[in-house]
């Protein structure tokens, strides 16, 4: 019988260093990369370009099903929307509430699971998201939920934004970061939470190097054991 390709799975809150930790641990291990969020939130971007409501459960399922999304691997990555780099809209905090609010939708996720799981290809997997561990790779070999308090999630977000030349409030990005986390821990389906037998990393304290390191440790305690 064959191996199944190995996927470590990071979940954890918005801001938590999940993708920033993710992408590095997967180069570092020559491993694919799996940014799910951006799915949702590419989804998100689709329903406002088509005018799709996003209490339209039915309508968000069926342009998840059609969505035409490309990630392209380089030193700024590019996410490509039928066709159209998307980069910049997929990073608002707008974004990232909407993507939340189609996400709760149990058709819109069943519609993206098949797209989710097409990125296990060898060597292996570093999938980032909120159910990567729970749902979508149960039978990951490592499993990662990485934390951080709000304060620093929210204090995160908002440089990370300044970055990019987006104005926002710091005091509106704390409300709106744990709207959107309570929100993805409260629904019924695939709700934000650690697998069972994940290591939890708080990063509050950590460096970004060092939250690397603590995954790294995971992949390779679990394959020495
Ligand atoms: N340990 C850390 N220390 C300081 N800054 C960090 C750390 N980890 C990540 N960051 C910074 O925080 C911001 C958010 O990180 P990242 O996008 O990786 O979070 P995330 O958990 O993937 O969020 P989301 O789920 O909303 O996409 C980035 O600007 C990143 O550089
Ligand atoms: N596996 C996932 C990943 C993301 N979501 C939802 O998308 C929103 C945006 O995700 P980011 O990681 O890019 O911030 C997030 O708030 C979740 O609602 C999800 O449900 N499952």
């Amino acid at each position: 019988m064959h191996d199944p390709v190995p996927v470590l799975t990071i979940d954890g809150p918005s801001g938590a260093g999940k993708g920033t930790a993710a992408r590095a641990v997967a180069a570092r291990l020559g491993w694919n990369f799996l940014d799910s969020g951006a799915i949702y939130r590419a989804l998100a971007v689709a329903a406002m370009d088509r005018g799709v409501a996003c209490e339209d459960e039915a309508a968000l399922a069926a342009l998840a099903h059609s969505l035409d999304l490309v990630f392209e691997a380089a030193a700024v990555p590019r996410t490509i929307l039928w066709g159209a780099d998307i980069g910049d809209r997929i990073v608002t905090e707008e974004c990232g509430n909407l993507a939340s609010k189609v996400a709760a939708f149990p058709r819109v996720r069943q519609a993206l699971l098949e797209k989710q799981r097409s990125f296990r290809r060898p060597p292996g997997l570093v999938a980032d998201g909120r159910d990567m561990g729970t749902v979508v790779f149960p039978d990951a070999l490592y499993k990662v939920f990485l934390t951080a308090s709000a304060e620093v999630r929210a204090l995160r977000r908002y440089k990370q934004l300044k970055e990019k030349g987006i104005d926002v409030s710091l005091a509106d990005l704390t409300e709106e970061i744990e709207a959107r986390d309570r929100r993805d821990r409260e629904r019924p389906i695939a709700p934000l939470k650690a697998a069972d037998g994940a290591v939890i990393i708080d990063s509050s304290d950590l460096s970004i190097e060092e939250v690397i390191q603590a995954c790294l440790a995971v992949a390779r305690s679990r394959r020495e054991s």
